[in-house]
């Protein structure tokens, strides 16, 4: 037997001696890689590159055997199911499986997802009818669950698929998981597969935790699900709030199902967590279907969990039996990959930027990846605390994390990759951009704010963007360069805006000598020539014989157009602490004019509806500036009318400023006809005749109205001299009134 057993591998050997050694060289160092990070991913719950690159070396690895099928040997990282139980690294027992668990294949196209369908229509023959399950790819570890009589008797990781480590203390923590199945056809024996997951909005809770307490982070939430379970004292895994979703059955004994669907059906009935979002679907475009459904980022990231892909499986359990497996995956499922959205790359720096309300605020620069379809160079921190709370240091490598359309966060550092030069961050203490001392506006709040508002070049440059910007004026060719090149040119020294109060007065001899870096709005830094490697400097308004750019004139243009913007669109603009699109629209409808916004009171304004007291105090606290009040005198001066539009279809409003009553029956009104006659051209209706009312409109039957308008002296009208007010307007109505000494016509 021995003797056999070495000629088989002086055979193998001989063979793959066919192969060209650098090809074997490759081969081995590949293989030793991979080997590596699947060590360090299952065993250290710690890996050091993400999961789109170890893919790739492992699709390396592939294509190579594939050249050379003599290297696809039975130890090669492809032929295996990873995780290797290794006692030498782990305190937990070995543990048998009942029956094998497995990996599974990927498709990272539709090519590779077709082939596979193919390749099961041809292995089942024709005729066969079967259907496809599609199901979320949860992205966790692999749990085996075995109940014996409906009792949880053991946990177990996946391991090498054969033997895996024993959990079981770990696993009783987890509350979703029931330590006796429910119901009356509980079977003697059943395993049950499925994925221990983190939930993503708790995990930067625990990595705050971790760093509170001394710990290593973890650098995203798949490890810190597989690095909590796999914890030595089961108390500490049941501090952490994991969860579980369960997607098969390894053996069983006294039951039988037709269908993997049917046995979610059955788990769930025994009290086990069930994937929500499975579909059973007739056809590869059903699956296509699912796969496009799931894909759109918003539906992917409003699950419980997060999904790296979707799990494509034959339905049909006896078809199952027939396709088989391989040594590492079944044939008949298959795992389609999403896009990744997390990548590694090195945190370069932190910096801070300034907002438009004075807030400082950490960002990271990093080295530029690709996520999600585009390129990253920065990510948010939010403010110091956080920066604290995610335990990175400067220098780094750190998971990057884009979904979809969000901003890039930063999820944790792969601290096993430190060298000792990384560095914490500090928060300065003064403004990177006027150098005037930081400080928190209120006690007690985290963020800390440049003081210097007015100037601020930082906060003014925000300001004009965001006063340029969609939601307040919306002057096109004014944007993040422009708004640099305004406040702070590199020339000339002195910039055209010290603030926005001269925003409407600018002339286009002010805009031709400015010479401005190029910023990033992202960032608030120039952004470099990729040549050499310089800051971009450019002339924004002129052209290289000094004349004006079109751009320039444009700006110009939309500048004074922006004069007529409604109230509501200034308002925004003035960056009042608090005072958004809603509540600038809340204002404007109910004041019409800045004018009346700064007279009211406090209380007044607190009332409006979708004001109330923080807003109503912020805009006083506003008002009570010199330099705000001068912003308002020099736009009023320059044309601005920061009075409420008269809307497209309201006409003008000539009897603004008026008070009518309208009592008894019109001929041609009804009585809401008549109010909204009035009321439409800019006049107040109201109910009761006293010195105040300017009109009162009588119809037939008036009534006591009547004797009190002729007794106050009340202009008093009939119809057509309603007709005359509506019409001709106020003076023109006085001479059509009721003689004061007459009765109203019989
Ligand atoms: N970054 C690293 O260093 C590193 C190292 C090793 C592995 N990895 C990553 O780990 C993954 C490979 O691990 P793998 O071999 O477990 O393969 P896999 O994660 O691609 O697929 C197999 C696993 O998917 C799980 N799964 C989730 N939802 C499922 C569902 N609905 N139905 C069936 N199974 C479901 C199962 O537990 C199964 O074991 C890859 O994403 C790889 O990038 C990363
Ligand atoms: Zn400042």
């Amino acid at each position: 037997m021995a003797v056999e057993r070495r000629d088989k591998r002086l055979e193998a050997l001989a063979a793959q001696s066919g192969v060209p050694a650098p090809a074997r060289e490759k081969h081995a160092l590949l293989a030793e890689q991979i080997e590596e990070h699947r060590f360090r991913y299952y065993v250290k719950d710690a890996p050091v590159v993400s999961d789109a690159e170890f893919d790739k070396l492992l699709r390396e690895l592939e294509a190579l055997e594939e050249q050379h099928p003599e290297l696809r040997t039975p130890e090669s990282p492809t032929q295996k199911v990873a995780g290797a139980y290794e006692a030498a690294f782990t305190v937990f027992s070995a543990v048998e499986h009942r029956e094998r668990m497995l990996s599974l294949d990927n498709a990272f196209d539709d090519a590779e997802l077709a082939a596979w369908a193919d390749r099961i229509a041809k292995e089942v023959g024709e005729g066969a009818e079967y259907r496809f399950l599609c199901e979320l790819k949860v992205d966790g570890l692999a749990v085996n669950l075995t109940y014996e009589h409906g009792r949880l008797t053991r946990a177990a990781t996946r391991g090498d698929g054969r033997t895996g480590e024993d959990i079981t203390p770990n696993v009783r923590t987890i509350e979703e998981i029931p330590q006796y199945l429910r119901g009356d056809r509980i079977p003697p024996l059943v395993e049950v597969r499925g994925e221990v997951y983190f939930p993503m909005e708790k995990f930067e809770e625990l990595n705050a935790r971790l760093v509170e307490a001394g710990k290593p982070p973890f650098a995203n939430p798949r490890n810190a699900a597989a690095g909590s379970l796999r914890q030595k004292d089961p108390k500490v895994t049941a501090t952490r709030p994991l969860h579980m979703v369960v997607h098969g059955i390894g053996a069983r004994e006294g039951f039988d199902i037709d269908c993997q669907s049917h046995a979610y059906g059955l788990l769930s009935e025994w009290g086990l967590p069930t994937a929500a979002h499975a579909e059973v679907v007739d056809s590869l475009a059903g699956v296509r279907k699912f796969i496009a459904h799931y894909g759109d980022p918003e539906v992917r990231h409003s699950m419980e969990h997060e999904i790296d892909g979707v799990v494509v499986k034959v339905d049909e359990i006896p078809l199952q039996g027939r396709l088989g497996s391989t040594s590492r995956a079944p044939r008949w499922a298959i795992a389609w990959k999403y896009p990744p959205e997390e990548v590694n790359t090195k945190l370069v720096d932190i910096r801070v930027g300034v907002g438009r309300t004075g807030r400082v605020t950490p960002f990271a620069v990093v080295e530029p990846v690709t996520v999600a379809g585009s390129e990253v160079e920065f990510a948010t921190l939010h403010n110091q605390d956080v920066v604290k709370a995610k335990g990175v240091l400067i220098g780094d490598t750190i998971v990057l994390r884009k979904a979809g359309d969000v901003i890039p966060e930063i999820l944790g550092p792969v601290v096993d990759l430190r060298d000792g030069t990384e560095r914490e961050f500090v928060m300065p203490a003064e403004c990177p951009e006027c150098a005037t001392a930081l400080r928190p506006m209120k006690e007690g709040d985290v963020d800390l704010r440049c003081p210097n508002a007015r100037s601020c070049p930082a906060q003014l440059r925000e300001r004009l963007f965001y006063l340029a910007g969609r939601k307040s004026l919306d002057i096109e060719n004014f944007g993040y360069v422009a708004a640099a090149a305004l406040t702070r040119p590199l020339e000339p020294a002195e910039p055209p805006l010290r603030d926005e109060s001269d925003l409407f007065d600018l002339t286009i001899e002010q805009l031709l000598p400015i010479k401005s870096y190029v910023l990033d709005p992202d960032s608030g830094l120039p952004k470099h020539d990729p040549k050499t490697g310089e800051p971009k400097v450019v002339t924004f308004f002129a052209n290289q014989k000094g004349e004006p750019k079109k751009n320039a004139l444009a700006m110009l243009a939309n500048i004074e157009a922006a004069k007529q913007r409604p109230l509501s669109r200034f308002l925004t603009g003035l960056s009042i602490r608090h005072v958004g699109p809603v509540a600038a629209e809340a204002l404007a409808r109910e004041f019409r004019s800045l004018d009346r916004i700064e007279e009211a009171g406090e209380e007044e304004l607190a009332a409006v509806e979708g004001v109330g007291d923080i807003i109503a105090a912020s805009v006083k606290e506003w008002f009570a500036e010199d330099w705000h009040r001068e912003i308002v005198r020099k736009w009023k001066a320059a044309g601005v009318r920061m009075e409420e539009e008269v809307g497209e279809d309201e006409g003008p409003r000539p009897l603004a400023g008026l008070t009518v009553v309208v009592t008894g029956t019109l001929a041609s009104y009804t009585r809401d006809g008549a109010k909204e006659a009035l009321q439409s051209r800019g006049a107040k209706v109201t109910g009761s005749v006293s010195k105040k009312t300017d009109f009162v409109v009588v119809g037939d039957n008036p009534g006591s109205k009547f004797d009190k308008a002729m007794q106050l002296k009340v202009p008093v009208l009939e119809e057509n001299g309603f007709a005359v007010l509506l019409e001709q307007g106020p003076e023109a109505a006085r001479g059509a009134a009721v003689p004061q000494e007459a009765t109203p016509a019989e």
